[in-house]
């Protein structure tokens, strides 16, 4: 699973609770983005997710499913990644939740296609940061050592930077990207044109670009060229 995530530069992130026209699902699967992820903080069902993962299969793109909801999981995916929410105040975001769906998945768990990824959230006035209840008041060495704990004590694959809905501070990824050994950097928040893309490129390994799709489509599909020139 590492193999796939690794070249990974783009990535558009669809949310199931968000309707899209079929025009521009189309120009988001043929943008060359390197892959659609799926995923929301809030409002997504299996009824939802199975009706949007359906309208992406029509494309070759690799299409992933980021877990946020015990009741939406759908089989069909090319991979899970599931968030580990690190600075969440209740570790029910870290581990709580993922205990429960081990417990209910057992056996039928196909590991090999799962990515844990180590979540920072740093946008306080976010969806997500609200509900895992994240303390994101860190400056740039506090976030870097919660990427440390993922990356050499966890040994996670992913660690993602999370400023959902807000570009975040560059200097802070770039500080967090410096301090990663093996664990590939995520960063979304934000990203609506070439030239956030370019700079959050810059200071990371992979950038996810998801608000934007919904908001300003010809924009957001300018960030795929942008970084891959
Ligand atoms: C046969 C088969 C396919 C079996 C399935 C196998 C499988 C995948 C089993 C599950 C194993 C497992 C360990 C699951 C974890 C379950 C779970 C519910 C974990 C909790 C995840 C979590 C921490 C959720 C919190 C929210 C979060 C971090 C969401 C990530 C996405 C995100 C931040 C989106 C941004 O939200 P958005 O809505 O766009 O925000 P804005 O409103 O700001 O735009
Ligand atoms: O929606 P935006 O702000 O682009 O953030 C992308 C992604 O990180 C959300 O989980
Ligand atoms: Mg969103």
């Amino acid at each position: 699973m590492m193999q796939m995530i690794m070249p990974w530069r783009h990535v558009f992130k669809l949310d199931p609770d968000k309707g899209i026209a079929d025009e521009a699902l189309d120009a988001v699967c043929m943008s060359g983005t390197d892959a659609v992820m799926v995923g929301g903080s809030s409002g997504v069902t299996f009824d939802n997710t199975v009706e949007l993962l359906s309208r992406i299969r029509r494309y070759e793109v690799p299409c992933v499913l980021e877990v946020s909801d015990l009741e939406a999981i759908v089989p069909g995916f090319d991979l899970y990644m599931i968030p580990m929410v690190l600075n969440a105040s209740d570790s029910a975001w870290l581990v709580g939740h993922h205990q429960r769906a081990v417990e209910e998945y057992g056996y039928m768990i196909p590991w090999e296609l799962l990515v844990p990824e180590g979540y920072i959230v740093l946008n306080a006035d976010s969806t997500v940061a609200r509900l895992t209840g994240a303390q994101t008041q860190l400056d740039a060495a506090g976030a870097a050592a919660y990427a440390q704990v993922a990356d050499k004590l966890m040994s996670l694959p992913v660690v993602y930077v999370e400023y959902s809905g807000t570009f975040g501070d560059m200097e802070t990824v770039r500080h967090i990207h410096r301090s990663l050994n093996g664990a590939k950097l995520f960063y979304g928040g934000g990203i609506k044109d070439a030239d956030s893309a370019r700079q959050a490129a810059d200071v990371c390994d992979t950038i996810v670009v998801g608000n934007a799709v919904y908001e300003d489509l010809k924009q957001a599909l300018l960030t795929v060229k942008a970084i891959k020139e």
